[in-house]
């Protein structure tokens, strides 16, 4: 790998005009420099109008780095870190300055002309330029946590702000048979907005009553209190041989219990190149106008998008792809003639990232393996909460 050159912005406050005058000069003459800004110019301008001017060059990304003294090199740091995405730090010793970087990928040296000898602190500044953070070390992950505190979890103002979005988004988990009373009975007793959580089933019997050994009758599902109720998913439609009739018959069995049906579609041949999206939502809007027979024109129903080949697959459909079929599905005569309130999720495959990339196109994220690991699953949230906020 080549070394970087660096962009470095510098300044001081009247404390430590001397030092930084003298660095600035080896900077310019150390080939891994590119370019020195001094934001310093005035020296009786107060510290923490010099730190904040060259915390901000770094955080335009104007520079790469900013080296800052003062008296203590500690006003200048707090100063810095004030500006959103600096990592500032005072450091008077070789092995700190080291680690600031590696580390903690700081971006700002911070030092104190009357803590420190000129020549200790020409030489910190020589061994700073040498120091590049790895991305790909275990580093990595706590300094993103640092960001992550930063930002509120999702760049938000407040908690309160995050609660309320939070508690204005419909969310679902759809456990196995055997977990649903403990989780049902878990969300009641969580703190707010986690207690709004829905909790559904993975399937249903389309018959409220009678002898259908093994089945889930939808009656019980909805008296221990599910909310929603996932039919037709692809793999009970391959391995259990699911028509899109039997689909339509468990969808008129939740409603009928009073329950939100969660309705798989979505193509199930290979990805198509060229025509893909006009050939996928064919066949999604003859699955969905399908099952919609067994649907009350004014029931709510939520259909699950997922294209077969993306589910279990390593990435999802592309963006393209998924708001091309689900625009026509949208626009269906079938859908769109609905009273009913008709939602339309993506899933197979949908992870972090994703909701950013679908513009607003779906309504919402049906997950698979992501959903398997709460803190991806908080960050889809979060994803979708900074959207909320941003526009
Ligand atoms: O039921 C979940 C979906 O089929 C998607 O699963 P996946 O996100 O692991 O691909």
């Amino acid at each position: 790998m080549s070394s970087p050159k660096w962009r470095i912005a510098v300044g001081c406050d009247d404390a430590g005009v001397g030092y930084k005058n003298k660095i600035k000069a080896d900077f310019a003459a150390d080939d891994r420099v590119a370019s020195v800004i001094d934001v310093g110019a005035d020296d009786k301008t107060a510290y923490p109008h010099i730190a904040a001017a060259a915390a901000k060059l770094v955080a335009s990304g104007e520079c790469d780095r900013a080296l800052l003294i003062c008296g203590t090199g500690l006003g200048v740091a707090i100063s810095a870190n004030k500006i959103k995405g600096i990592r500032a730090v005072t450091a008077h010793d070789s092995f700190s300055v080291e680690r600031a970087v590696l580390s903690n990928n700081a971006q700002v040296l911070c030092m104190g002309e009357r803590v420190i000898g000129l020549e200790l602190a020409r030489r910190l500044a020589k061994e700073w330029l040498g120091y590049v953070f790895d991305e790909s070390s275990p580093s990595a992950a706590k300094v993103a946590a640092i960001h992550q505190y930063e930002e509120g979890e999702g760049g938000l103002s407040g908690q309160e702000e995050v609660e309320a979005v939070l508690s204005s988004l419909d969310a679902f988990i759809i456990p196995d048979f055997i977990s649903l009373p403990s989780a049902i009975s878990a969300i009641a007793a969580a703190p707010a907005p986690g207690n709004k959580l829905v909790v559904g089933a993975q399937d249903c019997a389309a018959a409220d009553f009678g002898a259908y050994t093994g089945e889930v009758s939808p009656a019980v599902l909805k008296e221990i209190g599910c909310g929603i109720v996932e039919v037709g998913h692809a793999e009970r439609r391959r391995l259990f041989g699911e028509t899109d009739g039997v689909v339509r018959d468990k969808v008129a069995a939740v409603v009928r219990n009073g329950m939100v049906p969660l309705v798989c579609v979505g193509e199930t041949g290979e990805p198509v190149a060229g025509d893909g999206v006009h050939k996928a939502a064919e066949e999604v809007v003859r699955q969905v106008g399908a099952v919609m027979e067994g649907l009350d024109d004014g029931a709510e129903v939520v259909l699950a998008y997922e294209p077969v080949w993306a589910i279990g697959a390593a990435e999802p459909a592309s963006a393209e792809h998924v708001s091309g079929v689900v625009r026509v599905v949208r626009e269906s005569e079938v859908v769109k003639s609905r009273e009913g309130r008709t939602r339309i999720v993506y899933g197979g495959a949908a992870g972090p990232g994703l909701w950013g990339r679908l513009g607003g196109e779906v309504d919402g994220l049906f997950l698979g393996r992501f959903a398997h690991q709460p803190e991806q699953f908080v960050k889809m949230l979060y994803e979708v909460v900074r959207m909320e906020f941003e526009g």
